[in-house]
């Protein structure tokens, strides 16, 4: 929590005066008992009017300093709290953004969200509160002890004893709650990743009757964090009684010692109306500090939890320039030393992977090599590891095991800008960003004009989906592209990555949502790009991949086969088993002709 300090230091002057101004603030209330004492005790008690006029002036003035202090304090004290929550916002933002998919597999989006949204805004609230209020109530606590004594030892006293008992509640109820607000923020979490996942796929649960089932468990989560709202709520709210009436057996103790005093004429009338003041006003300042101390609580929480993000290291490096010309990477010689991995674009060597906490490996001792140029088709049934492995080309993931190459040198060894310039991916998801589709499609390259986004709509198939639209490039996409049909989007994203004219191009699945002649054109306008791009292709469609010039077969994480249509058929169980439950009409003519002859007999 204390890490955090680091994000006000821009705000110095200001964390430093708003607590000064409230100190003056204090200083005038403190001075206010005194004045009226001395109207009671000296002006009204000797009946001179021109005394009290001075007085009540003295007031005047006194309330009207206060409150230029409290309008100052209150104006610093905004200021270095949205700045300081800004910036905090923006550098756990930063952060998240460095992180690798590992990382950020392991915290979850829900809790993510909540900790840059809800916890920021409530540090923010701390922060205010804390540099009003955080000084000002023990100041005029401490002072209406210090004025009391200045008035009488043994009144003053009573103060001595009621304001230690009275910090002794204040902060065993604060140890008490501190925990459970931060299990307040978990629910939280939980309750925004189900409102996430049923408003994201609530037309899923209509489809399947499933609303009466989302509400209950909506309301089950729901009632989980009210209780534990409401029991922390408790706690808290015990404060304001508990302190009421320590301050008001004091306030009797004090009024009937006093009373004494002013019989024995030890003490006069005035003196009494100050010292009741003075309580009062650690009244007030009690229950101002007990919900500060709430909301302190609350935003200690929060810090600590938006701390914890800010503590999380990426388990991946990026060197800052690449160093793939000095450095071998591992097991493999430079680009230099051997001539003939300058001519491979990708190549995997025993590569395994194992995602963060999944217990058994996604990919399993991998080795391929693809030349420049080439088009690899990556086929496998449902969670059998193809986007796992395009995730290694694009540095999603570091390999567990094993090393990826890239141009014959180790992907780790480039910087993520130059790694990011090379590749080109479409995800299995279309993700589409609120905002022109120009926009959308220069995230592929900044500078590339209109006729460099034509020209990739027209590949991706793209050109009549966006000539069709109002406005045509300027037509406006709303969040995630939701004003466009799947099959849209696919096209859409694929010319996304073809505005950057990557050397590797990687389409995971995702042309599943275009007809089959859609696809084909597809393809065939991929063949015919007019700079040479190694292109991965994941499909579930055997026909998508067949005229690849190798296609890696996936079985469970592992490599079931590799090597050309024709090559697997005759070889691969797994590629033929795939193949003939799409061509049925295959099996047939496949089991009817020779092994030795297939390549003559199957249609490719
Ligand atoms: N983020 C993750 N954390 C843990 N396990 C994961 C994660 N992503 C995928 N897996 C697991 O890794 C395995 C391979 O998943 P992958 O997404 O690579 O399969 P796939 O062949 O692309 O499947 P599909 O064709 O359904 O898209 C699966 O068993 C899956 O459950």
């Amino acid at each position: 929590m204390r890490s955090l300090t680091v994000y006000l230091k821009n705000y110095k002057k200001e964390s430093i005066l708003a607590p000064f101004f409230k100190f003056l603030e204090v200083v005038f209330d403190l001075i206010v008992p005194i004045v009226i004492a001395q109207i009671i005790d000296v002006g009204i008690a000797n009946h001179n009017n021109g005394y009290i006029v001075q007085r009540f002036s003295i007031l005047i003035l006194m309330a009207a300093l206060g409150l230029a202090s409290t309008i100052t304090a209150q104006f610093f004290a905004a200021k270095a709290s949205v700045g300081f929550a800004t910036e905090l916002r923006q550098a756990v933002y930063d952060h998240v953004q460095r992180l690798s998919f590992t990382e950020l597999d392991t915290l979850g989006t829900d809790t993510l969200i909540t900790r840059l949204t809800d916890d920021v805004n409530q540090i923010q609230n701390g922060l205010n509160m804390g540099l009003r209020l955080l000084l000002r109530s023990p100041f005029i606590v401490l002072g209406s002890m210090v004025m009391a004594f200045t008035i009488d030892f043994k009144c003053a006293l009573v103060f001595a004893v009621a304001i230690p008992f009275l910090f002794l509640v204040v902060f065993v109820i604060m140890f008490l709650s501190i925990p459970l607000f931060k299990k307040v923020q978990g629910k939280l979490d939980t309750v925004t990743g189900l409102t996430r996942e049923n408003l994201t796929g609530v037309r899923v649960i209509r489809a399947f009757c499933r609303e009466k089932e989302a509400v209950a468990e909506f309301d089950t989560r729901n009632q989980e964090l009210t209780k534990l709202n409401l029991f922390v709520g408790k706690l808290s709210a015990l404060l304001n009684p508990v302190t009421y009436v320590l301050i008001n057996i004091a306030t009797v103790i004090l009024i009937q010692k006093a009373g004494v005093e002013v019989n024995l004429g030890g003490m006069q009338q005035g003196q009494v109306v100050a010292l009741y003041n003075y309580m009062a006003q650690m009244i007030v300042e009690l229950i101002k500090l007990a919900s500060l101390i709430i909301t302190l609580n609350k935003s200690a929480a929060c810090a600590g939890r938006v701390a914890d993000i800010l503590k999380v290291k990426s388990t991946m490096d990026y060197p800052a320039s690449s160093t793939y010309s000095t450095q071998t990477s591992k097991g493999f010689a430079t680009a230099t030393a051997d001539a003939s991995l300058s001519e491979t674009s990708i190549a995997f060597n025993d590569v395994t992977f194992e995602y963060s906490g999944a217990g058994a490996p996604s990919l399993s001792h991998i080795s391929f090599s693809v030349k420049k140029g080439q088009t690899v088709g990556i086929i496998g049934g449902t969670g059998s590891g193809k986007t796992t492995l395009v995730n290694l080309i694009s540095r999603f993931y570091d390999a567990s095991n094993g090393t990826v190459l890239l141009d014959g040198q180790n992907i780790e060894n480039y910087t993520r800008s130059d790694l990011r310039s090379r590749i080109g991916v479409v995800p299995q998801k279309a993700a589409l960003f609120k905002g022109s589709i120009r926009d959308n499609l220069k995230w592929g390259r900044e500078d590339a004009s209109d006729e460099d986004l034509w020209q990739a709509l027209t590949t991706a198939q793209g050109k009549e989906v966006v000539e069709g639209k109002p406005g045509q490039l300027d037509f406006m996409l709303e969040q995630n592209g939701k004003n466009l049909s799947g099959g849209q989007k696919q096209r859409l994203t694929i010319a996304r990555a073809l505005v950057k004219k990557p050397e590797i191009l990687i389409l995971d699945d995702s042309a599943s949502a275009l007809d089959f002649a859609t696809d084909a054109a597809l393809r065939k306008s991929l063949n015919r790009l007019d700079w040479k791009v190694t292109t991965f292709l994941v499909s579930q469609r055997s026909s998508s991949i067949q005229q690849a010039d190798l296609i890696l077969v996936l079985d469970n994480g592992t490599l079931a086969g590799k090597g050309t249509h024709a090559e697997l058929l005759r070889t691969c169980d797994t590629y033929r088993e795939i193949y003939f439950s799409q061509f049925p009409e295959e099996r047939a003519r496949y089991s009817s002709v020779s092994a030795g002859n297939i390549m003559k007999e199957v249609t490719v």
